[in-house]
């Protein structure tokens, strides 16, 4: 099953009645009953990457209005925006599909000095800055139908799946552009200032960006695996001599020019009877 990036602020605080298991459990069994297919991978496409629901065949599309229960994708939220609390919703709805692997792509800022715009960046590990001050999508009750009260995220990121997405980028070509790091989510809207990435840099963080995390703690939690790559859309600013400015529009420009291999890779990875 594939759904575009969800995009919403990852600050919140999610409540009993946002993420039920009941709530999930009507969602999930509402689409089995509309399709005799039944997933095994999930996808999230991030901003401009949405070019991977072209490579599936036999397509079955459901608008999210139609789902039930399921969040809207109107953009990003700001923290006080109740909407926020449903943006890891899809990962237990993919759990309670079957679903065993999830694949999540995002756009990011580059702060390794050796990256370029264009580099794919296979994340190996991240880190979860909002998550320092209390925001985890796992705040609150904890129903053990999903997960344990403490799931462990020293294995967050698959790591015979990193392997194979490195031997197979290797035999598309990709050796030049395939990286691999950690990746930083950051609340936004806004991008960094030249401080933030100064200090992310600091810390050890190769890419930073606004999404997927919260949506690899679910999917950890709830015991699937976890596939993600970040496209490098822009080189963050260190430099108080730079003229370069972040923006949305190279932002989704970069994944346009590269969407094509990214897709590629994600499928030969995840889906490798279709590429
Ligand atoms: O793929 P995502 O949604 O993580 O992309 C990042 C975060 C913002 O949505 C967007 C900013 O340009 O890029
Ligand atoms: N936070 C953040 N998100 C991004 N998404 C794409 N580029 C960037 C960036 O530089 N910073």
């Amino acid at each position: 099953m594939l759904i575009p990036h969800a995009n919403l602020c990852p600050f919140f605080v999610p409540t009993p009645s946002s993420l039920s298991y009941e709530d999930c459990k009507a969602t999930a069994d509402w689409l089995l009953t509309q399709t005799d297919m039944r997933p095994t991978v999930g996808i999230v496409c991030g901003s401009g990457l949405g070019g991977l629901a072209d490579l599936l065949k036999d397509q079955v599309a459901f608008n999210y209005k139609d789902i039930p229960n399921f969040p809207q994708s109107t953009g990003h939220r700001p923290l006080s925006d109740p909407e926020g609390k449903l943006i890891t919703l899809p990962m237990r709805i993919f759990k309670l599909l079957g679903v065993q692997t999830v694949v999540i792509t995002n756009a990011a800022g580059g702060l390794n000095q050796d990256f370029k715009v264009g580099d794919i960046m296979i994340i190996k590990d991240h880190i979860n800055l909002p998550g320092f001050a209390g925001n985890n999508p796992l705040v609150g009750p904890n129903d053990e139908r999903f997960g344990v009260r403490f799931p462990c995220m020293s294995d967050a990121y698959d790591r015979d799946l990193q392997q194979l997405a490195m031997e197979v980028g290797q035999e598309l070509g990709y050796g030049d552009f395939l990286k691999e790091g950690v990746y930083c989510v950051l609340g936004g809207p806004s991008f960094e200032t030249i401080a933030e990435c100064r200090m992310l840099h600091l810390l050890g963080v190769d890419a930073v960006g606004m999404s997927t995390v919260h949506e690899v703690i679910v999917a950890r939690h709830c015991g699937m695996r976890v596939f993600a790559l970040s496209l490098i859309t822009n080189l963050a600013v260190t430099d108080y001599d730079s003229e370069e400015k972040a923006n949305h529009e190279e932002v989704l420009q970069a994944g346009k020019q590269r969407a094509e291999q990214m897709e590629r890779l994600v499928s030969s990875v995840a889906l490798p009877e279709r590429s």
